[in-house]
């Protein structure tokens, strides 16, 4: 199993919840750009879509301007690159089948959990807090990428891109997980690095907290006014003053 990127965060002494936690019951997460840096596992997928179907590949940093709409988006953007315009849709098919084998035969060979991902989690888990997994990436790889992390457990429903009706930035989904639990909108956040996890959040009703290190098409986060920004995930935990590492 891989090893988060700051294994020292562990040691580090939290004392309780962010005030924006205050008064909340639920916890919406998106995946790609916020839990997981996924961008490699994905431009590979994309890049070997395109060599089989003899178009040039992108970079790594192309591709990743083009997450967050989900997976039949993203191909389509690929493809709307490398033909420079927009691909018919029996070979924008096609390439979308493609591109879900390659994707799912290795969706965790370069994708690595973001720094306080697992402790973060588990404090929220253990503080009582209903937490819920919002992705626009297909439901089918929700499953073998949490149980790679060992991350599965903490999340009581999961939503995928192609679950429902609508994916964000609808706020279908979101207002899906608060009714599931009965729980009022007004108690619950949504936590994303995009965009349209911020407007899904605002249309819901939910507080919205936003990072600023994923996905969001190349825009600062800060042009979709979330109610807060962070730098990590681990300031939805307070520290301790002074906190000591004792690693
Ligand atoms: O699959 C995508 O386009 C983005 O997925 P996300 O909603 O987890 O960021
Ligand atoms: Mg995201």
């Amino acid at each position: 199993m891989k090893q988060e990127g700051n294994d020292k965060v562990h040691s580090i002494l939290y004392s309780g919840l962010h005030s924006v936690l205050q008064g909340k019951r639920l916890i919406a997460f998106d995946l790609d750009g916020t839990l997981i840096d996924s961008v490699p596992d994905l431009a590979a997928a994309v890049s070997r879509t395109l060599n089989e179907l003899d178009l040039d590949e992108p970079s790594e940093a192309e591709v990743r301007d083009w997450v967050g709409n989900g997976a039949p988006m993203l191909v389509e953007r690929a493809l709307t690159w490398a033909l420079q315009t927009a691909p018919e849709s029996a070979f924008q098919e096609r390439a979308f089948q493609t591109f879900m084998a390659h994707y799912g035969a290795a969706p965790n060979a370069l994708t690595t959990l973001y720094p306080g991902v697992r402790q973060t989690l588990r404090a929220l888990h253990d503080n009582g807090l209903t937490l819920v997994l919002i992705t626009n990436k297909p439901a089918r790889f929700i499953e073998p990428i949490l149980n790679h992390f060992e991350l599965l457990d903490y999340f009581t429903l999961c939503i995928g891109g192609d679950s429902l009706s609508e994916k964000k930035p609808h706020p279908l989904p979101l207002l899906h997980a608060a009714d599931t639990y009965q729980i009022s909108t007004s108690e619950c956040v949504m936590v994303g690095d995009s965009r349209h996890d911020i407007a899904a959040g605002k249309t819901a009703g939910f507080t919205t907290v936003a990072l600023p290190y994923g996905y969001n098409h190349g825009e600062p986060i800060e042009d979709s006014h979330p109610d807060l920004v962070l730098s990590s995930l681990t300031e939805l935990l307070m520290t301790v003053p002074h906190a000591t590492r004792t690693a």
